[in-house]
């Protein structure tokens, strides 16, 4: 079964009342990287290619901070720090609003006991505009049995 909005939003912060959905919470973009060097998945272990964050768009002294995106793939870092919490699992959906400007959020599994401030790939199709702090993403959680809780590299990720 999914949970409501409401139980998700218990376990990320921090959220306004508009980031409260039926069946999620909806997670910012904060920031935005393009990957340099290659990386390296092995049979034991991995490495995360170098990476650095895009400018924000400058020209136009834009307020709040905008990113202009042309085609290409990007990393983008969520704003909101997320916690699994125990018997649940976590996804992650692209807002429809993105996918219907030619933007896609691609997304792995959030493992029970994971928390962190997390990372999705941000495919851009067609150039856009993205706000630092706009809605992209909607995170649920479904109950999900499990044997151990997430112990992996990430975990405590992007939080001070
Ligand atoms: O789209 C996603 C999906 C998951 N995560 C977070 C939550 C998840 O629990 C953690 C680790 O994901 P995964 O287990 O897939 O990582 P891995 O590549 O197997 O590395 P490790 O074994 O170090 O965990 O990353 C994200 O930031 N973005």
């Amino acid at each position: 079964m999914f949970r409501s909005g409401a139980f998700v939003a218990d376990h990320v912060s921090p959220t306004t009342d508009s980031q409260v959905q039926p069946n999620g919470v909806d997670l910012t973009a904060d920031v935005v990287f393009e990957q340099l060097e290659p990386g390296r998945i092995g049979r034991d272990g991995k490495q995360i290619g170098d990476r650095v964050a895009r400018p924000l768009e400058e020209l136009e002294q834009k307020e709040p901070d905008t990113y202009y995106l042309p085609e290409g793939a990007y990393i983008v870092r969520y704003g909101e720090r997320i916690e699994i919490p125990e018997d649940h699992i976590g996804f992650v959906y692209p807002r429809s609003s993105l996918m219907r400007n030619s933007c896609m959020l691609n997304t792995a599994v959030w493992d029970a006991g994971y928390e962190g401030r997390g990372e999705g790939l941000l495919q851009v199709h067609h150039d856009i505009e993205l706000e630092r702090g706009a809605r992209i993403a909607q995170l649920v959680f479904a109950e999900a049995n499990h044997e151990d809780f997430y112990d992996g590299s990430y975990q405590g990720e992007n939080v001070e």
